[in-house]
């Protein structure tokens, strides 16, 4: 039985269903001739580890109460009286993450999966590739920062997945780079890449008020962990800026011109989330509302764009026909429209759920199985 040992940062909506996942995959792993062993999970302050990383894993039972803990939203600490692992907790906890890469990366391989959403996993990302890790994210912000830190991650990529960063569970990277190492040159991307917005239009359509839709949003898991990051369109350029990368293009977050659903005074350095989502974005009802209103008359309906093409990202809300493959997308659906080549008239069309705690676990699920071979 090949044995995969992973390490997991992010014990939220997206981590915990992973957890869950691995859990409920063993027998079909167990046939598969891989097993899944959890040797960590940290959440923003600890990290709880087995008490041996090199023989031992947190067995399901212990994964289960980390669940647990994590779903009444307390902190990982607590579970160190449970006995059977090791917590650490603050610059205790990172200098440990980076000793179990150490110990685990050149000897048995380690996986280390990033499912936060925090920029600061950037540096421990960066040495756990350079000690021979792999390493699998959903969380955007590290292939999104700055180029020299993409550099650094990009430079080993068969020891990187990030599938479920666009599109979440699609298979949309894996796709792009079948076409791009086929040396079919890509022209041009259109999608609507965000299941939070896709949600909140499609549901505006049916008249329902943005400050209901984005809290429905938030409640079905689609959100970032603040809404405003993907009201800002911030989510949808950082989606952008991860394609446009891997076509090659040296481009900056700077770069690209976001439109915002959402004033500046409503911004996260104003308001809080709870704040913005139970005051502010209730003043922002009626003007969308006019504006589905006016693209409705015009025979069309609102959509949050991404369209790359040169080396240039756009991101923005778009008028476009309701009989449109965009303007047909319903719910948290995701689309991606992909011109190349071989590709040239009729795109390559992904199409599907783009959002969601389940699929974007599964995607990430999909990306360490997919690496087993660089285990030994
Ligand atoms: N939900 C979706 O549909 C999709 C989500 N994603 C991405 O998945 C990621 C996770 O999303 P979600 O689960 O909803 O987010 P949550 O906010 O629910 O969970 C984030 C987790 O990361 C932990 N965390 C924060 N900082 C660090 C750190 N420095 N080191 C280790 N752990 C840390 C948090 O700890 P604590 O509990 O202590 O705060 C929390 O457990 C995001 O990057 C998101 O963009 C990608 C595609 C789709
Ligand atoms: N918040 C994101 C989650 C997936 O990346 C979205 O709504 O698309």
């Amino acid at each position: 039985m090949k044995k995969i040992p992973v390490l997991l940062m992010g014990c939220g909506g997206v981590g915990r269903h992973l957890l869950q996942h691995i859990v409920s995959c063993r027998s079909l792993h167990a046939d598969m001739g891989v097993h899944l062993r959890v040797v960590g999970v940290c959440d923003s302050k600890s990290l709880v580890a087995s008490m041996d990383v090199l023989k031992e894993e947190l067995n399901d039972e212990l994964l289960s109460e980390v669940c647990h803990i994590k779903s009444t939203g307390s902190p990982l600490s607590n579970l160190g009286a449970s006995g059977g692992c090791q917590v650490f907790n603050g610059s205790e906890a990172k200098r440990e993450t980076e000793e179990i890469a150490k110990r685990l990366g050149k000897s048995t391989g380690l996986a280390v999966l990033d499912i936060s959403a925090s920029m600061e996993t950037v540096e421990i990302l960066v040495k756990a590739v350079d000690l021979g890790c792999c390493v699998v994210l959903a969380n955007k912000k590290p292939l999104t920062s700055s180029l020299e830190h993409y550099d650094k991650l990009a430079l080993h990529p068969r020891f990187i997945r990030h599938e479920s960063t666009v599109g979440a569970g699609l298979p949309v990277i894996a796709s792009l780079s079948r076409i791009i190492s086929s040396g079919d040159p890509v022209h041009r991307i259109v999608g609507s890449l965000s299941g939070t917005l896709g949600y909140v239009m499609s549901e505006l359509e049916d008249g329902k008020p943005l400050s209901q839709v984005v809290r429905a949003a938030k409640t079905l898991g689609y959100t970032e962990p603040d809404p405003r990051d993907d009201l800002s369109g911030m989510d949808v350029a950082r989606k952008g800026l991860i394609l446009a990368r891997l076509l090659g293009k040296r481009i900056v977050m700077d770069s690209i011109k976001i439109e915002s659903l959402y004033p500046e005074e409503m911004g996260p350095g104003v308001i809080s989330v709870d704040d913005f989502l139970h005051n502010g974005i209730v003043k922002l009802d009626q003007s969308i509302e006019e504006r589905v209103k006016r693209a409705s008359s015009n025979g069309c309906v609102l959509r949050y764009v991404c369209v790359i093409e040169g080396s240039s990202v756009q991101v923005g809300i778009r008028e476009v026909s309701k009989d449109s493959p965009l303007g047909r997308l319903k719910g948290s659906d995701n689309i991606v429209e992909i011109y190349s080549r071989c590709y040239k008239e009729q795109p390559l069309v992904i199409q599907g759920a783009g959002a969601g705690n389940d699929t974007t676990a599964a995607g990430v699920l999909a990306d360490i199985i997919d690496m087993q071979d660089l285990f030994p």
